[in-house]
């Protein structure tokens, strides 16, 4: 499917105990929580790759990669890992990662496109989940 589009988020759940479980602490915590509740997330997509670029207010990431390749990025808590994205059905991407060192709960990441246009994010440590709704704008 395609991912492309300028991207608004419109639910988010378990954001704060994600960055709980991830050992984020309480200050920090509080920052990235007010920052990431109005993220803009920006996608280009050329067949298997695909470039999405996180903007808030205290922090963007821009990650490029190709589904089928591994590439190094950094957790949702800052930690550099190893990321191995597959398509786990024809519009859902499921990406393990690995901590480059050190140790931690597992962390992942699902990027999904549903079949009424919207963009769900999963991110997981551990048997933590957390879940955020994006609409194009
Ligand atoms: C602002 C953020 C901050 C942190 C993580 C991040 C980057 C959270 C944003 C995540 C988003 C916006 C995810 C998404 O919706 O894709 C830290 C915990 C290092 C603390 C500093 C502020």
């Amino acid at each position: 499917p395609d991912f492309a589009g300028t991207w608004e988020m419109k639910t988010s759940e378990n954001f704060e105990e994600l960055l709980k479980k991830l050992g984020v602490n309480m200050m920090l915590r509080m920052i990235a929580v007010k920052a990431a509740s109005k993220p803009l997330v920006e996608i280009t997509q050329d067949g298997e790759t695909l470039s999405i670029k996180t903007s808030t207010t205290v922090r963007t990431t821009h990650i490029t990669f190709t589904v089928g390749q591994e590439f190094n990025e950094i957790t949702v808590d800052g930690r550099p890992c190893t990321s191995h994205p597959r398509w786990e059905t024809d519009s859902k991407i499921s990406c393990e990662q690995t901590l480059q060192k050190g140790e931690g709960p597992k962390t992942s990441w699902t990027r999904e496109i549903t079949n009424d246009g919207k963009l769900i994010l999963t991110m997981g440590a551990d048997n933590v989940i957390c879940s955020r709704v994006y609409e194009r704008q």
